[in-house]
């Protein structure tokens, strides 16, 4: 299997970039009925079509297009067989070999014939412009794409500051769960806006069922336990591209992810303002054509909400920070631009402002251009010794949190914000 996988790599490197698939079975079912009508312009047609398959057809199937393509462009097989010990170069030579004297035309059109068997894989790509992002549908409160090897999640509740809500929630899970199923090989989590989240939002804890605030408590208590479960167990490599301010679940659960990206545009404004130049800090605001747009900052106000840690940040944050800042962000609700907490080890990188988008996506674009085998099987062997653990922390920390949403103290914090008489 991994030596298959091997090949296909190779064979995409030493084929022209439309090539990278090919053959078999399904194709000899094309080739007797050969009219001979593709066009040169059918082929390249079909050549562009194979580049947004976004299905992996097999190794066969891109054994035998890989074997018409030569055919049909330079005839049958004219290279010396490679040596029994060649395997991706023998196997490909095979392929072409197999097709004897097929003449360029019919390997031509057996060529469009087999894209074109391919349809139900083209068929999703199709609906989009060659250069745009694959988007999923079905999400009210996120916008899910996929390209490039990359499938972003990216919350979409700029005017409330992307607060998530129940249906985020849910929505969250559910797109975790079919990014760890789909074709992509890295997944990353950020927002649109200013925010990238301003946590949990507030509002989800006003609407009370019949069995009153206890079932509100417990059932908000097995949803988180299992949204936070759904991180723990995210099989592929997880980054979070931070656009501007983090809150609450949003910052615990970076101790959860695999990389975590933010720009330095936090550390530039605080320090102009802490050194008191009012006129530079009003340059350097007004040098963002969003003027809306907020500083990236990493704040856990716990404590002043009358309730305790989750996301496992319990366990991680003091493993990352060292117990003692974890104790300032955690219980005391210290705020941490992007720069501090990339010192501190919750933020990976920092980037300069101007250059963020790009750099970030340049470098996670190269990424998902890695065996993907090996980036979830490394994944694997980080996370395999910790799973057990987190899963206890997770369970412990929604237990906890389900007597603390129960408190005087969370019910006066989450009325005060609701009520406009407090805000962070
Ligand atoms: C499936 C599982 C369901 C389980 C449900 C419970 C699970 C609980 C999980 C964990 C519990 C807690 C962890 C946390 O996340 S704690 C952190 C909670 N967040 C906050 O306390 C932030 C509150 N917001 C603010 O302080 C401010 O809004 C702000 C973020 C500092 C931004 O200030 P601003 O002046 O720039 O903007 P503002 O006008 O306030 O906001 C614009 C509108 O957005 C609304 N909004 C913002 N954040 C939230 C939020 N967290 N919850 C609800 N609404 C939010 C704000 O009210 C404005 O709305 P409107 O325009 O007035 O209608």
């Amino acid at each position: 299997m991994a030596m298959a996988y091997l090949a296909w790599r190779l064979a995409r490197r030493s084929c022209p970039s439309s090539l990278q698939v090919t053959s078999f079975p399904v194709v000899q079912l094309h080739m007797n009925r050969t009219a001979m009508r593709a066009s040169q312009k059918d082929f390249e047609n079909s050549m562009n079509q194979v580049k947004l398959l976004k299905k992996d057809p097999g190794n066969e199937v891109k054994l035998k297009l890989y074997a018409l393509y030569k055919q049909a462009t330079e005839g049958p097989c004219n290279m010396p067989k490679p040596g029994v010990f060649d395997l991706i170069n023998k196997a490909k030579w095979d392929a072409w070999n197999a097709l004897g004297s097929l003449p360029k035309e019919a390997a031509r059109q057996n060529y469009v014939d087999l894209v074109s068997s391919l349809s139900p894989s083209l068929e999703s790509s199709s609906q989009v412009e060659p250069g745009t992002d694959r988007k999923s549908t079905g999400f009210e409160t996120l916008v899910v794409t996929s390209e490039d090897g990359i499938t972003k999640i990216m919350f979409n509740r700029p005017k409330k500051k992307n607060a998530i809500n129940t249906e985020m929630y849910h929505e969250i899970m559910r797109a975790l769960k079919a990014a760890s199923k789909d074709d992509s090989i890295i997944t990353v989590l950020t927002g649109n806006g200013d925010y990238y989240s301003s946590g949990n939002d507030l509002t989800n804890f006003t609407d009370i069922p019949p069995g009153g605030v206890e079932e509100k408590a417990k059932n908000n208590a097995v949803l988180l336990r299992e949204f936070v479960g759904c991180f723990i167990d995210f099989p592929k490599p997880l980054i979070a591209v931070v656009n501007g301010p983090a809150v609450g679940i949003s910052v615990t659960l970076l101790g959860l992810f695999d990389a975590v990206y933010a720009s330095d545009r936090v550390s530039q404004l605080l320090e102009s303002k802490r050194s008191g130049k009012q006129r530079e800090m009003r340059a350097f605001e007004s040098s963002f054509s969003v003027a809306s747009h907020k500083q990236a900052t990493f704040h856990t106000p716990f404590s002043h909400l009358g309730q305790s840690p989750e996301g496992c940040s319990s366990y991680t944050f003091p493993k990352i920070m060292s117990p003692a800042k974890a104790t300032e962000m955690l219980i005391f609700g210290k705020k941490l631009t992007a720069g501090e907490a990339c010192a501190q080890g919750l933020v990976t990188e920092v980037f300069p402002d101007s250059t963020f988008q790009k750099e970030v996506w340049t470098r996670l674009k190269a990424f998902a251009k890695l065996p993907p085998n090996a980036l979830r099987i490394s994944k694997e062997v980080i996370r395999k010794r910790e799973r057990e653990k987190l899963h206890a922390v997770n369970a412990e920390e929604c237990n906890v949190l389900q007597g603390r949403w129960l408190s005087d103290e969370c019910t006066n914090a989450v009325v005060n914000f609701l009520s406009r008489k407090s805000k962070l």
